[in-house]
C-alpha cells in the first residue's frame, strides 16, 4: 500500500567544481516517494542517478546542492546538520551500494559489522547485538547465518556480501531505502534473487524504496513509479505500467528497446540508442538528446523542451508533444487536463514559441 509522501525532491539542482569549471550534474530535479513505494531512477551512465541518491543521503562530497529542496517526512533537509544527516540515515534512511566488497570492512566478520551496525542504533549489549546480527542475516537468506556471522566479508560470494549490506540497511528498520545498483555486479541468477529478497523484505517492513538503475527489466520487475533521467534532467516520469506500456518520450522507448529478451541479445539491441550521454561540459543545445534522437527536428536542436504535464499524472520532456499527429506521443496529451505544477502544453506554457 501507498501512503503519503516520505521524500519530496523539487527542483534540485547539484553542481560540482571541476578543473575546466563548475558542472551541473542535476537540474531541477523533482519526485517524490511516498511511504512503502517503490520508485525508480533510471538513465544510462551519468545521467545523475548517483548524485541525486547522495543528495538525499547527505553523502555528497564535492557536490554542492545549489537550489531546489528535500523533504523527508515533512523536514527540509537539504541543508540539514552534518549530525543531523547522520541521526537519519542511523534512523530512518539507509543506502545498498553497488559494491558491497568496498563498503565492508575486511578486517572484522560479517556478524560484527551487523552487530556494530545495531548497536549504533540501539542500546543493547554485545551479546544481544550479535544474535540479532544472526536473525538479520537468516532473514536476509544466508545460508547456515550462525556459521557466516564468522565469516570474513572475502569469504562470502559477490550475492552473500551484497544480502550482508542489506541486513546491514535494514538494521536501523528504515522507513526508506535507497538501492544504488545493487545488482550490478552479480550475475543474472544472484541478481534475480536478491531482487526478489528485497521485494519480500518492503513488503514485510513496508520499507519505502528509491531504486537506482540503467535497466528497464528491472525497473518492470521493481517499481510502482519510474523517473527516467537524462543528462542531469527528468525526462520522463509516471506509472511503471504507464511509463513501460505507453512510454511518451523517445528516449524511454529507446531504454525499453535495450531491454534483453531470452530470443535477442543485449549487443543487438544496444544500439538502439546511439552514443553515449553528453559531457556536462559540452551539453548540446536544445533539448540534450536530441543529437541521439531519431525523432528531433530542427525545434530541438535550438530549443530545450520544458517537462510538460500529461494526463493522469504523467510527465514528459519532449517537443513531439506538440506534433502528436506524428506518432509516438499520446495526442490525448493535448486534450485532458495536466498534473499541477509543470508546464503543460495546453496552458500554453511552453516557454518557447
Ligand atoms: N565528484 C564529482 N566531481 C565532478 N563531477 C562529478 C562528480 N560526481 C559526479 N559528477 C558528475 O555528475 C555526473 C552524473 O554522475 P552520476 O554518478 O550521478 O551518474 P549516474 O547516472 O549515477 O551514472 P553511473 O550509473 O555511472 O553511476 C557525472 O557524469 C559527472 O560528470
Amino acid at each position: 500500500m501507498v501512503g503519503d509522501p516520505l521524500l519530496e525532491v523539487s527542483n534540485l539542482r547539484v553542481r560540482f567544481p571541476t578543473r575546466h569549471g563548475e558542472v551541473e550534474a542535476v537540474s531541477d530535479m523533482s519526485f517524490t516517494v511516498a511511504e512503502g513505494e517503490t520508485v525508480a531512477i533510471v538513465g544510462e551512465s551519468g545521467s545523475g542517478k548517483s548524485v541525486t541518491a547522495l543528495s538525499v543521503m547527505g553523502l555528497l562530497d564535492a557536490g554542492r546542492i545549489e537550489g531546489g529542496s528535500i523533504r523527508f517526512q515533512g523536514e527540509k533537509i537539504t541543508r540539514a546538520s552534518p549530525s543531523r544527516m547522520r541521526q537519519l540515515r542511523g534512523e530512518q534512511v539507509a543506502m545498498v551500494f553497488q559494491n558491497p566488497m568496498a563498503a565492508l570492512d575486511p578486517l572484522y566478520t560479517v556478524g560484527n559489522q551487523v552487530a556494530e551496525a545495531i548497536r549504533i542504533h540501539r542500546d543493547i549489549r554485545p551479546a544481544e547485538a550479535k544474535a540479532r546480527a544472526v536473525e538479520l542475516l537468516r532473514e536476509v537468506g544466508l545460508p547456515d547465518p550462525e556459521r557466516r556471522a564468522r565469516s570474513y566479508p572475502h569469504e562470502l560470494s559477490g550475492g552473500q556480501q551484497q544480502r550482508v549490506m542489506i541486513a546491514i540497511a535494514l538494521s536501523c528498520s528504515p522507513s526508506l531505502l535507497i538501492a544504488d545498483e545493487p545488482t550490478t555486479a552479480l550475475d543474472v541468477t544472484v541478481e534475480a534473487q536478491i531482487l526478489r529478497l528485497m521485494r519480500e523484505l518492503q513488503r514485510d517492513h513496508g520499507t519505502a524504496l528509491l531504486f537506482i538503475t540503467h535497466d528497464m527489466g528491472v525497473v518492470a520487475e521493481m517499481a510502482d513509479r519510474v523517473v527516467v533521467m537524462y543528462a542531469g534532467k527528468v525526462v520522463e516520469q509516471g506509472t511503471v505500467e504507464q511509463v513501460l506500456n505507453d512510454p511518451q518520450n523517445p528516449y524511454t522507448l529507446a531504454l525499453l528497446r535495450s531491454i534483453p529478451s531470452p530470443t535477442i541479445s543485449r549487443d543487438t539491441l544496444m544500439p538502439a540508442i546511439k552514443g553515449s550521454v553528453p559531457s556536462l561540459l559540452e551539453m548540446p543545445s536544445g533539448c540534450r538528446f536530441h543529437p541521439r534522437c531519431p525523432r528531433a527536428f530542427e525545434r530541438c536542436s535550438v530549443h530545450e523542451p520544458p517537462l510538460l504535464g500529461l494526463p493522469r499524472r504523467r510527465e514528459s520532456r519532449c517537443w513531439l508533444h506538440e506534433r502528436p499527429e506524428s506518432g509516438l506521443l499520446g495526442a490525448q496529451s493535448r486534450t485532458e487536463s495536466t498534473a499541477g505544477g509543470v508546464n503543460s502544453i495546453e496552458s500554453g506554457a511552453t516557454g518557447v514559441s
